[in-house]
């Protein structure tokens, strides 16, 4: 499907306008925004956003402009008609790194009343964050890689993303059966390589509780694929001048 030219074009035509409004900053009461709980009084408030109310909400919409305001777009990388987000600029300055960890923080804390046992981030964006966010929540961090990478018996399953075709793996005994887990990497675009992440967590017995993104194409409808709460931090891709 990727590389089909047609759908190529699709995703370039259907950026929203630079104007679009972000719902993840404007409307703190959909799905993707954080809700607070008595959870919230948790390492998140020590750590740059603060968890009571109002002040927790516009933190959290600071911390949301900053992190997209760090994202770089390429056209047609890696190939024609793709407008590629480049989220490396979030990691190359300890504030928004620190924004993202805790932002991502706060939400799996309020939305979560149980804590994740597993946090599984996607290679290789999702390695980025998933082992720091893992830490942060006490959490396990275990990884889906790109076939031909783990050693030991494993578990496969191919997929489609949006300029290409793959293989994810996971490790036979990285999970334990009914260990609850939370799938995170940068990107949803066609929601291809989450959904086999998902179906290989379910495969080793986990009990899947959702998907974290840091950034949603939301025209390519990727959630559409995915069979669990999905929350992503940026709601749409905005084309930036
Ligand atoms: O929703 P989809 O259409 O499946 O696309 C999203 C996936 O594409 C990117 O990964 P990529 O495979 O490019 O690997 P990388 O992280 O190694 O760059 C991104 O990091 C997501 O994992
Ligand atoms: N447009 C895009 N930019 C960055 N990573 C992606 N993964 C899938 N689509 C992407």
């Amino acid at each position: 499907m990727s590389s089909s030219p047609s759908i190529q074009a699709d995703a370039t035509s259907s950026h929203p306008p630079a104007h679009k409004p972000d719902p993840t900053i404007l409307n703190t009461n959909n799905t993707s925004s954080t809700t607070t709980t008595s959870a919230d009084n948790n390492d998140a408030s020590q750590r740059g956003l603060s968890s009571t109310g109002a002040s927790a909400a516009s933190k959290l919409a600071s911390a949301q402009m900053r992190l997209r305001g760090a994202l770089r777009q390429f056209p047609d990388f890696p190939s024609p008609g793709i407008l590629f987000e480049d989220i490396l600029p979030i990691f190359a300055n300890p504030s928004t790194h620190e924004d993202l960890i805790s932002a991502l923080e706060l939400h799996v804390a309020s939305a979560y009343p149980t804590k994740p046992d597993v946090i599984v981030g996607l290679d290789a964006r999702g390695f980025l964050f998933g082992p720091s966010l893992a830490l942060r929540l006490g959490a396990a961090f275990v990884p889906v890689r790109k076939q031909g990478k783990l050693p030991g018996p494993c578990e496969t399953a191919s997929y489609e993303k949006e300029y290409g075709q793959d293989f994810f793996q996971m490790q036979a005994d990285a999970i334990k059966p009914g260990q609850n887990v939370l799938i995170v990497d940068d990107i949803i675009a066609t929601g291809g390589s989450a959904s086999a992440a998902g179906s290989l967590v379910k495969k080793l017995g986990g009990s899947l509780v959702g998907y974290v993104f840091i950034l949603e194409l939301d025209f390519l409808k990727g959630r559409a694929k995915l069979d669990a709460p999905v929350y992503t931090l940026l709601s749409s891709q905005e084309a930036k001048q």
